[in-house]
């Protein structure tokens, strides 16, 4: 009963396109774990409907047997009675109430649960395709899918038998009036359809352009600073207005339409009562009825039209809903990455392997690679660079397996990248992007999340390779410093020395790092090239620069072309013709001793990078 109550847009099952997301159907499963909790607060509704026309009763009572005759005794009992059944009356309400919101928050933590599995379980290019704000809305929408069981709609399905109960007590106590509140409550019935226009129609044009407000706003957030820096407060204020403007038009138009919804149901309420007590009047005049069945019938009459009233007012949250629970199903039918094989290998040596891989990017008009073949490790510091858009990340994000080819394929030591889940592969070869983000927190913490089970000596020796360990030192409290959102309260060159000392705890075959060099200074990137250097010698490193310096000290060193094409070469042959100097840069004095010495024994014993 209940699932037929419930509108058919938030429990109908999504088509699947043949998807095997496990996340798809997440919405149907939640209202399906709720589906009990409904039924009871439905079954909770039956006697509080009931229950709901006693105040009616006791005044029809009172009128009836207690003023016409005198009947004190009378009166005392129905005010005890009637304590009483409010009482179990009010006990009904909170165990209903109880339900609803278990319902709702079974339905809030099934969605929001599928659907942060479904964008963390996405291939990144599959994650890179919805901006940010985007993903942020899609978990505003399970709010408004959990508001149908939660809001008043629900409510005023379940009181429907109230309206129907009421029907038939005034058929008994004031049977001449009966018409009229059965034609008002047509009337009523139709006005709520007639004013459901956008349930009908399946458009949401104010929620769409709330929307365009929120994407709008979460980008100035995010841009704040760079709006600071360059001063462009006028033209993003003028982008936020029209935004805004448009919303805000819309919003104008839709409230002005409901409030003439509210404005005409108030009036035809006052009308109706008037008719009512006309018509009840007269009944009474004529002995057709008592004057407590009018009392009483006025009372009725709105326990009929008022859950009526409620679905007219919930269509504006069902179409939100409604419009909400569509695009959640559809995100949550997406594919997903391949789930872990289950099977237990054996870290394999770091030997990267292209085969005639080739690359593009959906839409784009020319692959980025075209049949690359290529071998990288599984030691050495291999160096890849190129112009800007060349498509050096876009190579180590294959490296990674964070994306796949479009044909060929990746190889590390003898397997095939596609085989493996994300979790299986990033044991084995671990990537730090060109963006570092650094979660909030104690630094201990968030430093052991990447490689959980670490001691903290093994923390601060990767900290030490990393560069970290100095700044992390001078701070008072120390690895137990709380950082901000975002690592507020951290400069971008440590965060990206916090980002380093994770990799490190790894231990991964392969280390991939996209411009790690970045935001250093010259000392810190001399450090990082001495700690590299070290690793290479017994993992295959690869790093995307623009360094000269760490170029200079690389095994081999790939040229992306930006035509398809990547060419390698040693620093000797390479850095004339690319850099346009006769011999790489003299390696400073740190960094040589560290590459000469297979990375100083001394400096990396116990710091997390021995086999
Ligand atoms: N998600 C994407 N969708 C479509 N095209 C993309 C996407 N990401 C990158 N590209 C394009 O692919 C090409 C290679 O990009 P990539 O980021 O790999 O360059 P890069 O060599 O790392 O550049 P930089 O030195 O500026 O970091 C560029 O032309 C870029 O515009």
């Amino acid at each position: 009963m209940i699932k037929l109550l419930l509108p058919r847009q938030l429990v109908a099952r999504a088509p699947t396109d043949g998807t095997e997301s496990p996340f798809a159907q997440g919405l149907t499963k939640a209202f399906d774990d709720a589906y009990p909790l409904l039924k009871r607060a439905a079954l909770w509704s039956l006697p509080i409907s009931l229950f709901g026309l006693l105040p009616s009763v006791f005044v029809l009572q009172v009128y009836d047997r207690v003023i016409s005759r005198s009947g004190t005794a009378t009166l005392v009992a129905l005010v005890a009675g009637i304590f009483v059944f409010l009482g179990i009356e009010f006990w009904l309400r909170t165990r209903r109430s109880r339900d609803l919101r278990n319902a709702g928050a079974t339905i809030d933590h099934h969605v929001s649960e599928s659907l942060m599995g479904s964008m963390l379980k996405r291939p990144l290019m599959a994650l890179e395709a919805r901006p940010a704000s985007a993903w942020f809305m899609l978990f505003r929408d399970v709010g408004a899918v959990r508001g149908t069981v939660t809001g008043g709609l629900l409510g005023s399905i379940f009181d429907l038998p109230m309206a129907l109960f009421a029907l038939a007590v005034i058929g008994v106590v004031a049977l001449p009036v009966l018409p009229i509140v059965v034609l008002f409550l047509a009337v009523m019935a139709f006005l709520a359809w007639w004013w459901a226009d956008e349930v009908r129609a399946g458009r949401v044009e104010e929620t769409q352009r709330a929307r365009d407000v929120d994407r709008v706003v979460s980008e100035i957030c995010r841009a704040r600073e760079t709006i600071k820096t360059l001063g462009h407060d006028a033209p993003v204020v003028q982008m936020w207005l029209q935004a805004y403007r448009n919303w805000l038009a819309e919003s104008f138009r839709k409230n002005g339409e409901l409030e003439t919804a509210r404005d005409s149901s108030t009036v035809l309420l006052t009308v109706f009562s008037v008719l009512v007590v006309t018509a009840g009047a007269v009944a009474v005049t004529q002995q057709l009825m008592t004057v407590g069945g009018l009392m009483a019938v006025n009372l009725l009459a709105i326990k009929a039209l008022s859950p009526v009233a409620g679905m007219a007012s919930g269509w504006r949250g069902l179409a939100r809903a409604a419009e909400a629970a569509q695009r959640l199903e559809k995100v949550l039918a997406e594919p997903v990455e391949r789930a872990a094989s289950g099977v237990e290998l054996t870290k394999p040596p770091g030997l990267l392997r292209l085969t005639d891989v080739s690359f593009r990017f959906p839409d784009a008009p020319r692959p980025v690679f075209e049949k690359l073949n290529l071998e990288m490790g599984p030691v050495g510091l291999h160096v890849i660079v190129g112009k800007n858009g060349a498509g050096k990340s876009t190579l180590v994000k294959l490296l990674g397996g964070l994306y796949s080819p479009s044909e060929g394929a990746i190889h590390i030591g003898g397997y095939d990248l596609a085989q493996f889940s994300r979790e299986e592969l990033v044991g084995w070869i671990s990537c730090l992007s060109q963006e570092v983000y650094w979660f909030g927190g104690a630094l201990i913490e968030s430093l052991r999340r990447a490689a959980p089970g670490q001691s903290d000596e093994q923390i601060v020796s990767a900290c030490r390779l990393s560069g970290a360990h100095e700044f992390i030192s001078r701070l008072p409290q120390g690895y137990r410093t709380e950082v901000g959102e975002g690592g507020m309260g951290l400069s971008v060159g440590e965060r990206r020395k916090l980002a380093l000392a994770q990799l490190f705890l790894r231990k991964p075959a392969v280390l991939i790092l996209d411009e790690p060099s970045n935001d250093l200074d010259y000392q810190s990137e001399t450090h990082l090239m001495t700690a590299l250097g070290a690793v290479a010698k017994r993992r295959n490193v690869v790093v995307v620069t623009h360094s000269l310096r760490m170029v200079s000290i690389a095994t081999q060193i790939y040229y992306v072309g930006g035509d398809g094409t990547v060419q390698q070469g040693t620093p000797a042959e390479m850095v004339p013709r690319l850099f346009g100097v006769q011999r790489p840069v003299p390696v400073p004095t740190p960094a040589r001793e560290a590459v000469a010495s297979g990375g100083s024994v001394v400096h990396l014993k116990g710091m997390g990078v021995g086999t």
